[in-house]
């Protein structure tokens, strides 16, 4: 049986975190998506014009999949699309054989201008992989039989290094119980409900529920509804949402308070410090909120700023998958 651990590399400010891959011959570092289930590249066929600074897949090593094709967008209107290829992938030394590597002959400007990745790794659901005619399976979807036990954990960091491990649970990475959830994976995505939240000093994370919500390592920020952000940013002087910096905006000078949220049995905190998520501008006097409204989308989304406090278990050992929250 399979088992391995690579590390998770925070690019600048947090903006996400990159992995090494090997596919087929070629060294790429990968962003791991939870949010996402596809294994795109930068590769030998993407146009040179938008492939500069990175490092890219030789299709040469593996077998184009006849008519297959791709195209996925982001909610920030991001995205790529291409043709597709089998071909060997390991991840810290797992390895999957025939693994679908989606070959980018086309991706939007803020890929191309992130120079540290050189692609994304898809670790959601594989019911919203987007190749067709035939769908492909994850990473984690090829390997899962082979591994010791059906799960990976994600131990993302502030500002350090962290990892994901595949086919086991390291207990040193993890303080206290590890509390698991029920997933609801029929939107394709790590879904759960989010119980009650309380900010500051406050630990009892009693308040009004925050509902579905998923795990989402693919996105940067911690995005709740917008009655809840205004509930934590009341706490905050001179805190204002402002549409033209993109949200919640402050003077870099505060000290935020903790955010609460229980989830299961347990109560999680975000560090209000992992709130302060980056200087809007090289003054350095406001700061850009790590913690921000769901432009009225219901679902929230668990990104970075939440998923980085704390040891997380992606479980499929059971009938039905499951997510394990745990202090670090
Ligand atoms: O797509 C992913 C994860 N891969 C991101 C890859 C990526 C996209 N730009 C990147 C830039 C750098 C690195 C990775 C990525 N997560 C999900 S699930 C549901 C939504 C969603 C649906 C409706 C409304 C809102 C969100 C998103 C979403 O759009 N997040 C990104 C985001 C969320 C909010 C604001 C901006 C982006």
């Amino acid at each position: 049986a399979q088992e391995g651990s690579v590390a998770a590399n925070p690019q600048a400010e947090d903006e996400a975190y990159v992995c090494p891959v090997t596919a087929g011959s070629s060294q790429l570092n990968l962003d791991f998506d939870t949010g996402s289930a596809d294994l795109w590249v930068f590769a030998t066929d993407t146009p040179s014009s938008e492939s500069q600074g990175h490092n890219l897949y030789d299709t040469s090593s593996g077998q184009q999949i006849d008519g297959a094709t791709w195209d996925i967008t982001y909610q920030d209107q991001s995205g790529s699309k291409g043709v597709v290829f089998s071909d060997t992938v390991v991840v810290g030394g797992v390895t999957a054989t025939s693994q679908a590597v989606e070959a980018a002959t086309s991706v939007s400007t803020q890929f191309v201008q992130n120079t540290g990745s050189d692609g994304l790794l898809g670790l959601a659901f594989s019911s919203i992989n987007t190749v067709q005619p035939q769908q492909q399976t994850t990473f984690f979807d090829t390997v899962a039989d082979s591994l010791a036990a059906k799960l990976f954990t994600a131990d993302l960091k502030k500002g350090e290094a962290g990892s994901y491990d595949f086919g086991y649970i390291d207990d040193s990475k993890h303080t206290g119980d590890i509390t698991y959830v029920d997933v609801d994976n029929s939107q394709g995505f790590w879904g759960f409900t989010a119980g009650g939240y309380s900010v500051g000093d406050d630990t009892s994370a009693g308040g009004d529920s925050i509902g579905s919500a998923i795990a989402d390592t693919g996105t940067t920020l911690l995005y709740v509804p917008s009655s809840v952000a205004s509930a934590y940013y009341q706490n905050v002087d001179g805190a204002e949402n402002d549409s033209s910096q993109g949200g919640y905006v402050f003077p870099c000078s505060n000290t935020l308070p903790d955010f609460h949220v229980a989830i299961g049995s347990g109560v999680f905190t975000v560090p209000g410090s992992y709130i302060n998520y980056a200087p809007t501008d090289s003054s350095g006097s406001t700061c850009f909120g790590g913690l921000q409204g769901g432009d009225g989308q219901s679902l929230s989304i668990f990104g970075d700023i939440f998923l980085k406090a704390h040891f997380v278990v992606f479980d499929q050992t059971q009938d039905s998958p499951r997510l394990g929250f745990a202090p670090q």
